[in-house]
């Protein structure tokens, strides 16, 4: 099990688990995602800084079209230090890994692209951002905007009216109009376009202009006007749509109330829930949403956990119990201790972790910016070839051909397909966030379609993982109630399921008992455990351990055989090699379980139970879920191979497990399934996808959204595409004007937009 953690299966977060074996509770993840929270203060800037590098986030308004992006790439690409850069343009930051001195170089090259940056964060500056606001205030379109594109159009409609009535194209009023609205609603895009001529850097703006000042040059004033004041009216729009976007993420985080009823010095007193410190008395009326997370002390509430978990079902809590930010409380005040400040709570790492997966480039996205590469000096190259090769070979009149070489310009905006693709994705993470599905990367959301076989285990996932104490035989002459306070007294010491079952069972049978010391305590993996009880060596396990200490015997196992064909798991407690104790436990499997599978069959998936238990156990909860492969007596190793064969046979593979005994089966499936993720963090962190509950429903519903996604992400291509491919003939047939095109790019960008934000509702 060594090498668990050398397969290159794409994953990017560290799933390299230091795990132990007794489903302890000191497993060491070790995780690399500290983006964002500074962690190096002014003063302590590593001697290594220089090798290492730095990263900084920046917030750039400006920054919301894939030419933009293309802009900044090209220009801080060529500048010493820059590492790397990924762009985010829904939320408009740009992160760059870098081994500059500090961010100022950046920050004027941005500034020398007019793009007015703002640093969110800095490693080598950790005062910078800390308290500043969500920008989100600052990204609404100014009223001013507003007016002057308004003002703008109905120049530029006065223009072409006057023109029209007069006949007359160049008439004095007619160009001092449509200068007038160029001046007021297009000077943005020429100042762009002209930034991006001085870099050399062919984009939309660039086009754009072009194709203005083309079409005032043959003396199309009218037109010109229109096109620009259309173009600035579409740049607006598409950057409404991506708000719209945006807020399907940020209204995740909209749930969780500002206000906090707190203990203060004896009463209770309202305060800004971003103030609330940890260990805080929080108290909740009836109705109310919980404004941090906590554990109840005091009352019995049940709580609508709907907008973490997507089960609105509520959910009964006492004293000791986890309640979420966000959840929305029944009829019972209740009071709770916050145990996490706002920005770490359960939701806000839902929120960012969202915003971290629409980061990372989906496939189909990759292949888009791609294609857009291509895409735009391949038109403008014929663009100049249908300007100047007619008129130079067949004599033909030079100002319609030029026309049409200024439409092609137009229609080389890959806006449309390009902004399409991110719109799709975030769509698509954030309806399965409101779902209870945590998704942890676009590749996931578009993969997930693939999978073809998926693997189970069974304990906690199709079982509630609460098992009880069912029999106790007594398999010696010793006395029953000491043996069983000797196996509960190892018990104590795992966390196991089993080993948590028979502690249990020892509380209700010997209410004041003590358990007794233990010594030389061990977990042994997918056995059970062993320890010194005074001068006795004990053993506390399964079949498996028992046959191989050699202490097994017919007898032993065929009363084994009989409580594992009921679906009872088995547990013998042995003492200086002799089998004492016989406990078997039984778990209840969950309700969603059997018709979960029912749907994966319906999708296609093929399921398989991989189980630590025994095989008669595993056989008989296999039946009652109506699974047919189920494979019990698996060790961690075992359960690994298992899922190699399963990639082998189906390429595709999932696995669900409880991601500490099963993490390397996890790591190695392409797709690793948490579930009941709400409340362990580790299951939240290290997961490709969490289900925030333990209802495994959650899969065949992660599947049919993964589908979806793909389709609309089809649709939006073929949309962008096609009508660029029907503009294109239209223009090389002299059928379409300058607005005409960029009005079917506006169109395209509007229909795309608006087609994958239809994801958001969609489970
Ligand atoms: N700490 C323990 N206390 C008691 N029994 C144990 C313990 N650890 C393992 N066992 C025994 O070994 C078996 C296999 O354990 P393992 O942890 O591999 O699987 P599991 O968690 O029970 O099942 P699954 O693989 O479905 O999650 C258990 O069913 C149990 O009988
Ligand atoms: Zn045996």
């Amino acid at each position: 099990m060594s090498n668990c953690c050398n397969h290159d299966h794409g994953h990017q977060h560290g799933k390299n688990h230091d795990h132990q074996h007794d489903h302890g509770h000191e497993h060491n993840h070790d995780h690399a995602h500290d983006h964002g929270e500074a962690v190096s203060t002014v003063d302590n800037i590593k001697p290594s800084s220089l090798t290492d590098s730095e990263e900084a986030v920046f917030f750039i308004q400006k920054m919301d079209c894939p030419t933009e992006e293309k802009l900044i790439r090209e220009r801080l690409s060529n500048m010493d230090g820059i590492a790397a850069m990924q762009f985010n343009l829904i939320q408009r930051e740009l992160t760059v890994q870098h081994r500059l001195p500090s961010v100022e170089p950046i920050v004027t090259t941005l500034a020398a692209l007019d793009m007015l940056p703002k640093v969110k964060s800095d490693t080598l500056d950790a005062t910078v951002g800390i308290d500043d606001d969500d920008h989100s205030a600052s990204y609404a379109i100014p009223k001013r905007k507003w007016l002057m594109v308004g003002v703008a159009a109905v120049a530029a409609l006065a223009s072409e009216v006057i023109a029209w009535t007069t006949g007359n194209d160049r008439s004095l009023s007619v160009i001092a109009l449509a200068l007038f609205a160029i001046a007021v609603g297009g000077v943005d895009t020429l100042k762009k376009g002209w930034i991006a001529l001085r870099h050399l850097s062919l984009n939309m703006n660039f086009l754009m202009s072009l194709a203005v000042i083309g079409a005032a040059i043959i003396g199309q004033w009218p037109e010109a006007a229109v096109v620009i004041v259309l173009f600035t009216l579409a740049e607006m729009i598409e950057s409404l749509s991506l708000d719209r976007a945006r807020n399907a993420i940020a209204g995740l985080m909209a749930m969780s109330p500002d206000q906090a009823t707190v203990l203060q010095g004896g009463d209770w007193v309202n305060v800004s829930a971003k103030q609330v410190a940890l260990n805080t008395e929080v108290r909740v009326k009836p109705g109310e949403r919980i404004p941090l997370d906590g554990v109840v002390t005091n009352g019995q509430p049940a709580i609508n956990q709907a907008p973490i978990t997507g089960e609105s079902m509520p959910v009964a809590k006492q004293s000791g119990d986890q309640v979420f930010a966000g959840t929305i409380n029944g009829n019972t005040a209740f009071d709770y201790r916050v145990t996490a400040v706002q920005s770490e709570s359960t939701l806000s790492r839902i929120v960012k972790s969202v915003q971290q997966a629409q980061g990372q480039r989906a496939p189909t996205q990759r292949f888009v910016d791609q294609f857009a590469r291509y895409y735009i000096p391949a038109v403008v190259a014929v663009a100049v070839l249908v300007a100047v090769l007619p008129p130079l070979l067949f004599n033909a009149p030079f100002y319609p051909w030029l026309y049409k070489a200024l439409v092609l310009l137009v229609i080389a905006c890959p806006c449309a397909l390009v902004i399409s693709t991110p719109v799709t994705i975030v769509s698509g993470l954030a309806a399965a966030a409101r779902h209870g599905i945590l998704i942890k990367g676009g590749v996931y959301l578009e993969q997930g379609r693939l999978l073809k076989a998926l693997a189970l285990d069974k304990t906690g996932t199709i079982t509630h993982g609460k098992p009880v104490v069912t029999d106790v035989q007594r398999l010696s002459d010793g006395d029953e109630a000491n043996l069983l306070t000797h196996a509960a007294s190892l018990a104590l010491r795992s966390d196991h399921p089993v080993s948590a079952a028979i502690v249990a069972f020892w509380k209700t049978q010997q209410a004041d008992a003590i358990a007794k010391d233990v010594s030389d305590f061990e977990a042994l993996t997918g056995r059970g455990v062993k320890g010194n009880i005074g001068n006795s060596a004990f053993y506390l396990g399964n079949h498996r351990l028992v046959h191989e200490l050699g202490m097994c015997s017919p007898a032993l196992e065929e009363r084994l055989l009989a409580l594992e064909k009921q679906g009872k798991t088995t547990t013998i407690l042995c003492r200086d090699g002799k089998a004492e104790l016989l406990l078997a436990v039984a778990d209840t499997v969950r309700d969603s379980s059997r018709d979960a599978i029912a749907q994966l069959k319906t999708l296609g998936v093929s399921v398989t139970m991989l189980t630590g238990d025994n095989a008669h156990t595993a056989r008989a909860i296999a039946d009652i879920v109506q699974l047919d492969d189920a494979r019990g007596d698996q060790l961690p190793e075992d359960k690994l191979n298992a899922i190699g064969d399963m990639i082998e046979k189906h390429a595709y593979v999932g696995m669900v497990g409880d991601g500490i005994n099963d993490a390397p089966a996890l790591a190695r499936a392409q797709i690793g399934f948490a579930m009941g993720a709400a409340g362990t963090d580790t299951a939240l962190e290290t997961a490709d996808v969490a289900l925030m509950d333990d209802d495994l429903r959650k899969i065949p519903d992660f599947i049919r959204l993964s589908k979806k996604t793909h389709r609309v992400l089809m649709q939006n291509i073929t949309i962008a595409l096609g009508i660029k491919a029907v503009f294109l003939v239209l223009a090389l047939t002299g059928e379409s004007s300058l607005w005409m095109a960029v009005f079917a790019d506006m169109g395209a960008s509007l229909i795309v937009v608006f087609n994958g934000l239809r994801l958001v509702r969609s489970l």
